[in-house]
Protein backbone atom coordinates (compact mmCIF):
# COMPACT_ATOMS: atom_id res chain seq x y z
CA UNK A 1 0.00 0.00 0.00
CA UNK A 2 1.09 3.48 -0.22
CA UNK A 3 0.80 4.51 2.93
CA UNK A 4 3.61 6.24 4.69
CA UNK A 5 5.59 3.90 6.62
CA UNK A 6 4.10 0.61 5.95
CA UNK A 7 5.89 -2.46 4.30
CA UNK A 8 5.80 -2.11 0.43
CA UNK A 9 7.12 -5.69 0.35
CA UNK A 10 10.54 -6.74 -1.24
CA UNK A 11 12.53 -3.87 -2.56
CA UNK A 12 14.20 -5.41 -5.81
CA UNK A 13 17.71 -6.34 -5.42
CA UNK A 14 20.23 -5.22 -7.40
CA UNK A 15 20.37 -7.76 -9.92
CA UNK A 16 24.21 -8.00 -10.99
CA UNK A 17 25.74 -7.95 -8.10
CA UNK A 18 24.74 -7.84 -4.08
CA UNK A 19 27.36 -7.67 -1.24
CA UNK A 20 26.92 -10.27 0.72
CA UNK A 21 29.65 -11.93 3.56
CA UNK A 22 31.62 -9.10 2.18
CA UNK A 23 32.43 -10.15 -1.42
CA UNK A 24 30.87 -8.63 -3.92
CA UNK A 25 29.12 -11.34 -5.99
CA UNK A 26 28.59 -10.21 -9.62
CA UNK A 27 27.38 -13.35 -11.95
CA UNK A 28 29.34 -10.83 -14.77
CA UNK A 29 32.76 -10.82 -13.61
CA UNK A 30 34.31 -14.26 -14.18
CA UNK A 31 34.03 -12.85 -17.85
CA UNK A 32 36.55 -9.59 -17.76
CA UNK A 33 38.50 -12.22 -15.02
CA UNK A 34 38.91 -15.12 -17.77
CA UNK A 35 39.87 -12.34 -20.19
CA UNK A 36 42.52 -11.26 -17.83
CA UNK A 37 43.58 -15.11 -16.95
CA UNK A 38 43.97 -15.17 -20.55
CA UNK A 39 46.04 -12.16 -21.00
CA UNK A 40 48.55 -13.26 -18.18
CA UNK A 41 48.85 -17.02 -20.05
CA UNK A 42 49.26 -15.35 -23.48
CA UNK A 43 52.20 -13.14 -22.13
CA UNK A 44 54.17 -15.99 -21.02
CA UNK A 45 56.58 -17.86 -23.19
CA UNK A 46 54.95 -21.03 -22.36
CA UNK A 47 51.85 -20.42 -24.34
CA UNK A 48 53.89 -19.74 -27.77
CA UNK A 49 52.96 -23.14 -28.92
CA UNK A 50 48.98 -22.88 -28.11
CA UNK A 51 48.76 -19.33 -29.04
CA UNK A 52 47.10 -20.10 -32.76
CA UNK A 53 45.95 -23.90 -33.84
CA UNK A 54 48.90 -26.37 -34.74
CA UNK A 55 50.57 -25.78 -37.71
CA UNK A 56 49.18 -28.67 -39.32
CA UNK A 57 52.22 -28.68 -41.92
CA UNK A 58 54.39 -29.12 -39.49
CA UNK A 59 52.81 -31.89 -37.24
CA UNK A 60 50.75 -33.86 -40.61
CA UNK A 61 49.82 -36.42 -38.41
CA UNK A 62 48.05 -33.92 -36.06
CA UNK A 63 44.41 -35.05 -37.13
CA UNK A 64 45.25 -38.40 -36.79
CA UNK A 65 45.38 -38.34 -33.44
CA UNK A 66 43.37 -34.81 -32.18
CA UNK A 67 39.66 -34.74 -33.07
CA UNK A 68 38.87 -31.57 -31.58
CA UNK A 69 41.98 -28.81 -32.47
CA UNK A 70 41.88 -25.89 -29.56
CA UNK A 71 44.11 -23.31 -28.95
CA UNK A 72 44.48 -19.60 -26.92
CA UNK A 73 43.25 -17.96 -29.79
CA UNK A 74 40.54 -19.31 -30.78
CA UNK A 75 39.25 -19.45 -26.73
CA UNK A 76 40.22 -15.25 -26.72
CA UNK A 77 37.81 -14.80 -29.91
CA UNK A 78 35.05 -17.18 -28.57
CA UNK A 79 35.18 -15.19 -24.89
CA UNK A 80 34.73 -12.13 -27.00
CA UNK A 81 32.12 -12.33 -28.65
CA UNK A 82 30.40 -13.67 -25.72
CA UNK A 83 29.89 -17.47 -26.93
CA UNK A 84 30.86 -18.97 -23.30
CA UNK A 85 27.87 -18.58 -20.98
CA UNK A 86 30.03 -19.42 -17.98
CA UNK A 87 33.72 -19.68 -16.52
CA UNK A 88 33.20 -23.72 -17.00
CA UNK A 89 32.29 -23.81 -20.54
CA UNK A 90 36.01 -21.37 -20.65
CA UNK A 91 37.60 -23.73 -18.99
CA UNK A 92 36.87 -26.97 -20.30
CA UNK A 93 38.10 -25.36 -23.64
CA UNK A 94 41.43 -24.26 -22.33
CA UNK A 95 41.53 -27.91 -20.69
CA UNK A 96 41.12 -29.27 -24.34
CA UNK A 97 44.20 -27.35 -25.16
CA UNK A 98 46.43 -29.02 -22.63
CA UNK A 99 44.88 -32.47 -23.24
CA UNK A 100 45.36 -32.55 -26.73
CA UNK A 101 48.97 -31.79 -26.55
CA UNK A 102 49.30 -34.40 -23.93
CA UNK A 103 47.89 -36.98 -26.22
CA UNK A 104 49.84 -35.71 -29.47
CA UNK A 105 53.44 -35.46 -27.79
CA UNK A 106 55.57 -38.01 -28.40
CA UNK A 107 56.93 -38.63 -25.48
CA UNK A 108 57.02 -36.92 -21.93
CA UNK A 109 60.29 -35.34 -21.95
CA UNK A 110 59.46 -32.79 -24.86
CA UNK A 111 59.37 -29.34 -24.86
CA UNK A 112 56.39 -28.04 -25.82
CA UNK A 113 54.52 -30.90 -23.37
CA UNK A 114 56.81 -29.76 -20.49
CA UNK A 115 55.33 -26.12 -22.06
CA UNK A 116 52.02 -27.89 -21.43
CA UNK A 117 52.42 -29.05 -18.55
CA UNK A 118 53.03 -25.08 -16.38
CA UNK A 119 50.80 -23.22 -18.08
CA UNK A 120 48.09 -25.85 -17.16
CA UNK A 121 49.26 -26.10 -13.48
CA UNK A 122 49.24 -21.97 -13.41
CA UNK A 123 46.11 -21.63 -15.21
CA UNK A 124 43.93 -24.49 -12.62
CA UNK A 125 45.35 -22.04 -9.76
CA UNK A 126 43.94 -19.40 -11.16
CA UNK A 127 40.66 -20.55 -12.89
CA UNK A 128 39.57 -22.26 -9.59
CA UNK A 129 38.53 -19.45 -7.71
CA UNK A 130 36.72 -17.67 -10.89
CA UNK A 131 34.58 -20.82 -10.86
CA UNK A 132 33.98 -21.10 -7.09
CA UNK A 133 33.45 -17.12 -7.01
CA UNK A 134 30.60 -17.77 -10.24
CA UNK A 135 28.93 -20.46 -8.59
CA UNK A 136 27.89 -18.80 -5.20
CA UNK A 137 27.17 -15.66 -6.83
CA UNK A 138 24.77 -17.71 -8.86
CA UNK A 139 23.78 -19.27 -5.62
CA UNK A 140 22.79 -15.84 -4.36
CA UNK A 141 21.15 -14.75 -7.08
CA UNK A 142 18.90 -17.50 -7.49
CA UNK A 143 18.59 -16.93 -2.90
CA UNK A 144 17.59 -13.67 -3.71
CA UNK A 145 15.13 -14.19 -6.72
CA UNK A 146 13.44 -16.69 -5.20
CA UNK A 147 12.21 -14.30 -2.34
CA UNK A 148 10.75 -12.06 -4.77
CA UNK A 149 6.86 -12.36 -6.11
O1 LIG B 1 56.88 -31.91 -31.02
C1 LIG B 1 56.44 -32.11 -29.86
O2 LIG B 1 57.09 -32.67 -28.94
C2 LIG B 1 55.06 -31.66 -29.53
C3 LIG B 1 54.50 -32.01 -28.30
C4 LIG B 1 53.23 -31.57 -27.99
C5 LIG B 1 52.53 -30.78 -28.89
N1 LIG B 1 51.27 -30.25 -28.71
C6 LIG B 1 50.86 -29.55 -29.74
S1 LIG B 1 52.01 -29.50 -31.00
C7 LIG B 1 53.10 -30.46 -30.12
C8 LIG B 1 54.36 -30.88 -30.44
Amino acid sequence: SDTPGTSTGHRQRAQSSSKKRGVALDVNAWRGQCRELLRRMLESADSEPFRQPVDLFAYPDYRDIIDTPMDLGTVSETLAVGNYENPVEFAKDVRLIFSNSKAYTPNKKSRIYSMTLSLSAFFETQVLPIISDFKSALRNQRRSRQHLS
